[in-house]
């Protein structure tokens, strides 16, 4: 049974596929402190939050049975994505449910601003009639958006509709997209020189972080106005104040802060120019409805083991290679954890060649399998498809991909050789077949036909008559039952090795004894996890 903890308050309807689920118990603990969560964590493996959890290094230090944590939105600036990533637990986000809802909060925002809305309803309803509130009207005006990635491209849309000339700007924007957009490509400095309005949709980075300060707010328009529904910070809090005291800016509008809640004495807070919103960007029936319902599912594929997308300490994978890639998923770690338990030294390099129906497809997801597989031996359950090459690259392995060997006849071939210290390579190299599932067919030079599955037993031996009845009256006498058995060698009498299936486990003193054959250089159990 999994246990899920959803620790921000989060759409009931959105979730109901956790809760009706039968493997899985969902408790709801909202408001919870670092310390009362460090408390609980151990016994959840799935964690869901919007933006108020802070998911800190200590909770998930804790949080021993964590496998994900589901954020039912988009910005995970409030999860230590790194500490996630060390500890291969998976982060995964919604973030295409949110995005109409934070779009049109940005431009109920912008007319809020535009006309003193507001501002206009607290005077009426303290009871005075005051007309002063002259707005400004959007049509013809310039809109300047930095960031234009889901939710900027939507304000842009609609920015458009109300007759604004839009300038865009984003690292990723090219001059086609911009021309389909309808709007035109511009720099950050186009923007601040040139915008009536600005609306900052970008995530909050190093890069991000201020990108609107003292010497963009020196160069705008005086009478411009500034909307923020991203990430407070994005603009500096301090010059914008000083900026509208200057009589630069007219207006602005935020939905987020630097630090949120804001302190009570925030000048925000006591400026009449400035209107604030307590982070509701992401807040409509709708919005919650689906970014609850798409973590929840993603969650569910996680913990049962299934293809999962928007792993955001994980590459993203097209769909198409995903299909294409997952059939080949278990075979890559049996390889791994194969290769892994011939050696015996320290693995220095592992190197990993696809070929043939995979050698034009981005294998990375596959690559992270065999890694997993490899590392596993020495890691045990804490490595996983999302630590397995960061702890690869913090132990030192090289890890090297190539695409570009001979299929040796198959439509598809692995190959996974280890180096170790001692400068040995071990390899060995598998396959699907058509009809027949995993094969591995090749072990370092000699080619095999063995199912990676159940439990194996390697033996590398001289090419003399009489080994094969040895081994087996051998294993016979200590009740362990051959199923399957393949030997390989290259020239008649010279290395060889043998490799059999059995029916269980066999006894370390049995291998022993192996090992002790005349002509027997090794016996080995393989195992896979
Ligand atoms: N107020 C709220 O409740 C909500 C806030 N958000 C925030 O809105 C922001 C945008 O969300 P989405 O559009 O869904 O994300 P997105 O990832 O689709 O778009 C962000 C864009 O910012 C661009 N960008 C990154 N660095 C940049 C830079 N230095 N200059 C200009 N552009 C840059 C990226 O290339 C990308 O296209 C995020 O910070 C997200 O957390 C999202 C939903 C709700
Ligand atoms: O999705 C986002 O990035 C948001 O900022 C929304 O945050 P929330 O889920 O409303 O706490």
């Amino acid at each position: 049974m999994f246990k899920v903890l959803v620790s921000d308050p989060i759409s009931d309807m959105g979730i109901q596929q956790l809760m009706d689920a039968s493997d899985v118990v969902v408790d709801k603990k909202t408001g919870l402190n670092e310390d009362e969560l460090v408390q609980i964590i151990p016994e959840y493996d799935a964690l869901l939050v919007r933006s108020q959890t802070k998911v800190t290094e200590k909770i998930m230090e804790a949080g021993k049975n964590l496998k994900v944590i589901g954020r039912a939105g988009v910005g995970v600036d409030n999860i230590n994505l790194e500490a996630a990533t060390k500890r291969g637990i998976v982060v995964i986000n919604a973030p295409d449910g949110n995005t109409i809802t934070t779009c049109e909060h940005a431009f109920a925002m912008m007319m809020a601003l535009a006309r003193h809305i507001p501002q206009a309803y607290a005077k009426t309803i303290q009871g005075t009639w005051d007309r002063k509130f002259l707005g400004v009207e959007l049509r013809n005006k310039t809109l300047g958006v930095l960031g234009m990635g889901r939710i900027g491209s939507e304000v842009a849309k609609r920015a458009k509709a109300f007759g604004m000339d839009i300038l865009g700007y984003d690292p990723f924007l090219t001059e086609e997209r911009a021309e389909k957009l309808g709007i035109k490509l511009a720099t950050v400095d186009d923007i601040v020189r040139n915008a009536d309005f600005i609306t900052v949709h970008t995530p909050l980075t190093p890069e991000t972080k201020h990108m609107i300060s003292r010497p963009q707010f020196e160069v705008m328009k005086k009478g411009m106005r500034i909307i923020n529904c991203a990430r407070g910070g994005v603009v500096d809090e301090m010059a914008l104040v000083e900026a509208i005291d200057q009589g630069i800016v007219a207006g602005a509008a935020f939905d987020v802060f630097e630090k949120e809640p804001p302190e009570a004495d925030h000048p925000f807070l006591h400026n009449p120019k400035i209107i604030v919103t307590p982070h509701l960007g992401a807040s409509t029936v709708e919005a919650q409805e689906n970014v609850a319902i798409d973590v929840s599912e993603q969650v569910l594929h996680i913990l049962r083991n299934e293809p999962f997308k928007n792993a955001v300490n994980m590459p993203p994978v097209a769909p198409s290679v995903m299909n294409k890639l997952q059939p080949y998923f278990e075979l890559g770690e049996k390889l791994g954890a194969f290769a892994a338990q011939l050696n015996n030294e320290a693995v220095q390099e592992i190197h990993v060649d696809y070929a043939g129906d995979l050698a034009e497809v981005d294998t990375q997801p596959l690559t992270r399998y065999i890694i997993k597989g490899v590392l596993s031996r020495h890691f045990g359950s804490d490595v996983n498809t999302v630590n397995s090459l960061h702890l690869a690259k913090v132990r030192d392995v090289n890890v090297v991909v190539s695409q570009a060997s001979a299929t040796k006849g198959f439509t598809n071939l692995i190959s996974v050789s280890l180096k170790t210290q001692d400068g040995a390579e071990r390899r060995v190299a598998g396959t699907l077949l058509n009809g027949y599932g995993a094969r591995i067919v090749q072990i370092d030079k000699f080619p095999v036909d063995i199912a990676p599955e159940g439990h194996l037993i390697f033996i590398s031996h001289n090419d003399k008559p009489g080994i094969i009845g040895s081994v087996g009256t051998l294993l016979g006498k200590n009740d362990v039952n051959i199923a399957a058995m393949q030997v390989g060698r290259k020239i008649v009498g010279g290395e060889a090795i043998m490799v059999l299936t059995v029916d269980k486990e066999t006894p370390k003193e049995v291998l022993g004894e192996l090992t002790k054959l005349p002509e027997i250089n090794k016996a080995q159990q393989i195992a896979f996890a």
